[in-house]
């Protein structure tokens, strides 16, 4: 019988029947459009819910509203000052007239004559990079397992400002998390010792001041003076390789927003093991003061039934190494769920 008679419409393939080619190239189509359709049901449900991840278009940059991320901050804060400045500013140490309520970490009460040692050597400006921008779009990536095979290295790089925090690497870890750092804030004791490789030459090294052992610390390593060794929970650099001029002081008043406006924590505390802020949760609260636009990437910790599971994108530690920290990483998902939920930051990764 020929080809023509057995019904065949396509003479290339002889042995297959039409009909049951046709079946099969439906079939085909049927797939693919299914699959089209849960990724566009992914997609749609992706970005209608402000808490969960959502796809960031490569090559476009995010549209800033100005003085957006301000109106958030006065919803979650209430009525908190814009004033403040972003970083503490030798001019208000020679003669302190408002003298700060509070002790470190939430104000500076007790340690303004070591405060106006350490603002004399270092600097307090925001780059005019940052501060002539008219819109600025920020990023705080933190330290999470999230970010792991996230690929979202590119549009990390993107934003106007990078926030990094203590000691997260960037070398080997770009396509997941970029390689820009505009801003890392740490302690004496989450000091990378060799800030120069993870770091960019113009990066602003914010030190978060948690008692007065780490003025101190900064003070000896800038002035090579005696390095002072006991008072630190886990040995800080005695060597630093940096430039005096990327060093600022970040303002404890953001420390105290955080910990009273966001967790509900008191500010005086007579436990051994004090309650506060994730280094993390505080970078959220800068952003929302400095920035227009405010995305996160990196945050979240495993729930109890992942409790082997690392934290940290780059290096195999679980939750147990947090047990004397004094963080409560319940309270703090809830506070970032609640940014997301009013839409004052919005996450790069999942929730
Ligand atoms: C053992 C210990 O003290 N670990 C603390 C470490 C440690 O001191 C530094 O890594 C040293 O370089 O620092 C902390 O934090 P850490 O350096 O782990 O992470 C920085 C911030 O990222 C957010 N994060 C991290 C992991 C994760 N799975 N989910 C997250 O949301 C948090 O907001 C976190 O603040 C800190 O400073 O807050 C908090 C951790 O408790
Ligand atoms: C933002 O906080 C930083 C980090 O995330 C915390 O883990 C860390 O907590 C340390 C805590 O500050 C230390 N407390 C004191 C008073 O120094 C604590 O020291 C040991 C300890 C344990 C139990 C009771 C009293 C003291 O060690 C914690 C780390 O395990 O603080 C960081 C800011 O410095």
């Amino acid at each position: 019988m020929s080809r023509v008679a057995r019904g065949s419409r396509d003479d290339s393939s002889p042995q297959e029947p039409w009909h049951l080619r046709n079946m099969i190239s439906k079939s085909r189509w049927k797939l693919l459009a299914t699959l089209a359709l849960v990724l566009a049901v992914m997609v749609w449900y992706s970005i209608s819910r402000e808490d969960s991840f959502y796809f960031p278009i490569p090559g476009k940059k995010e549209p800033c509203l100005q003085g957006e991320a301000e109106r958030m901050a006065s919803k979650l804060f209430g009525n908190y000052s814009r004033e403040q400045p972003v970083f503490l500013q030798l001019k208000d140490y020679f003669w302190v007239k408002t003298p700060s309520a509070y002790e470190l970490p939430y104000g500076t009460k007790g340690s303004e004559d070591l405060l106006l040692r350490v603002l004399a050597i270092t600097s307090y400006s925001v780059p005019e990079s940052i501060q002539s921008l008219k819109c600025r779009r920020c990023v705080v990536v933190g330290n999470g397992h999230r970010l792991r095979n996230s690929s979202l290295g590119e549009a990390i790089n993107k934003y106007d400002v990078v926030i990094r925090l203590n000691s997260a690497p960037v070398a080997g870890y770009e396509h997941d998390v970029g390689s820009k750092t505009t801003m890392r804030l740490f302690y004496p004791e989450s000091a990378h010792f060799n800030p120069k490789v993870e770091d960019n030459p113009d990066t602003l090294l914010v030190m978060v001041a948690f008692k007065a052992m780490d003025f101190h610390w900064i003070e000896s390593i800038l002035s090579d003076k005696k390095r002072v060794q006991k008072g630190f929970w886990k040995q800080p650099p005695l060597i630093w390789d940096v430039n005096p001029k990327q060093i600022r002081i970040l303002n404890p008043f953001f420390m105290e927003i955080a910990a009273d406006k966001l967790l509900s924590l008191p500010i005086q505390q007579p436990y051994k093991i004090k309650q506060k802020p994730t280094t993390g949760l505080l970078a959220i609260t800068l952003a929302l003061h400095l920035c227009d636009l405010v995305h996160i990437a990196g945050f979240g910790y495993p729930d109890a039934h992942h409790k082997r599971q690392s934290i940290h994108y780059y290096e195999y530690i679980t939750l147990k190494s947090m047990v004397w920290s004094g963080h409560n990483v319940s309270q703090e998902a809830l506070a970032i769920k609640r940014m997301l939920e009013i839409g004052a930051v919005k996450n790069l990764t999942y929730f």
